[in-house]
């Protein structure tokens, strides 16, 4: 359960009052899926929404940049739950002392173990994602790219043994191996950096919603390709799932092409990709509160995505 920031049913039925048409409260249940900011299923009377409370991770100075963002692409058709405005024409709130949005509520559920259908769509609504960043002017460096990883690296230190020993060096080595082959020449544009199953809303093979996009940010664009593939292509512990990382690929090749040397660089960027969410995974593991109401997740589910990639360098041929 990710719900860092309780709110008060008072606080709550008054903050709903200014907005229009959203109705009255009916109810509010902390959402369990999540980890990095606080989110609520609001019902209204005439209406569902999500409210989300910014945390830890996410600059409140950021905020504009992912909302304008969200308005861009719902406005170029893509399934993305813009925030909504209150009376005042004002999308960022304040709610129990954090910036607050009230977020219009898609259908559709997130999955734990795509098909090989359900990844080719989702891999195509990447390459739509990528067709409607352009013409969007917003920017925002990724504070979590290549140059960020060993400053965290260095931050966890040998703690990381403590979630399995030799675990420091194993990451030192990869990382310098990923710092010295780095694409850095590839194309740069908008991208949603964490495009992971639990972030794609579907109904049966059809993607109804794109959300979470707090870490979207300016980057090498197949980076995101390469996210995708190590979040979509393994089951939640790490092991490969038949055909889900080819017909991803498929996929997003059919909606929005891959050059060759994209292509070519996706076994780097994919390990990459690994790196930096096994190292925010093990800073959470080893830094949050026992109290803290989150499910943290595994870091060595990347351990083990890592192993995997290392061991089949054709995974992209
Ligand atoms: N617009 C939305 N429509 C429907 N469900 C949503 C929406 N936004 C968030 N959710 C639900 O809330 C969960 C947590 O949202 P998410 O943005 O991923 O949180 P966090 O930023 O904490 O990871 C999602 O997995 C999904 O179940
Ligand atoms: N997707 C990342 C962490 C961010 O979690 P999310 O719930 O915001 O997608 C991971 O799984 O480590």
């Amino acid at each position: 359960m990710a719900v860092y920031t309780q709110v008060s049913a008072e606080a709550l039925a008054g903050f709903l009052r200014r907005y229009d048409g959203v109705g009255d409260l009916v109810s509010a249940k902390g959402i369990a899926e999540g980890v990095e900011n606080s989110n609520y299923l609001v019902d209204t009377t005439t209406d569902r929404f999500i409210l989300t409370l910014y945390e830890k991770r996410v600059d409140a100075g950021d905020l504009p940049f992912f909302l304008d963002l969200l308005d861009h692409l719902a406005a170029r058709g893509l399934p993305v739950p813009p925030a909504i405005r209150d009376r005042a024409g004002i999308a960022i709130q304040q709610l129990e002392g954090r910036p607050a949005c009230l977020i219009r509520f898609l259908n559709g559920v997130s999955l734990t173990q795509p098909t090989p259908a359900q990844a080719a769509t989702a891999g195509a609504a990447l390459g739509n994602l990528h067709t409607a960043v352009a013409g969007f002017d917003g920017d925002r460096a990724n504070c979590l790219g290549v140059g960020d990883w060993r400053p965290l690296l260095e931050r966890c230190g040998t703690d990381l043994d403590r979630i399995t020993p030799g675990l420091f060096s194993r990451i030192d080595a990869a990382l310098a191996a990923v710092e010295a082959a780095w694409p850095h020449t590839l194309p740069v544009s908008v991208i949603h950096a964490d495009l992971f199953p639990d972030n794609v809303l579907m109904l049966g093979a059809r993607v109804t919603g794109l959300i979470d996009f707090y870490f979207a940010c300016r980057d090498v664009r197949a980076y995101d390709v390469a996210v995708m593939h190590t979040s979509w292509a393994f089951d939640p512990l790490g092991a490969p799932l038949a055909g889900v990382g080819p017909a991803l690929l498929a996929g997003y090749t059919d909606a929005f092409g891959l050059s060759g040397a994209e292509r070519t660089a996706l076994p780097v960027l994919a390990k990459g990709a690994c790196i930096r969410f096994l190292l925010t995974r093990a800073w959470d593991w080893l830094n949050t509160p026992a109290d803290a109401l989150v499910t943290r997740k595994d870091p060595l589910a990347y351990l083990r995505r890592l192993d995997w990639y290392d061991a089949h360098p054709e995974a992209f041929a």
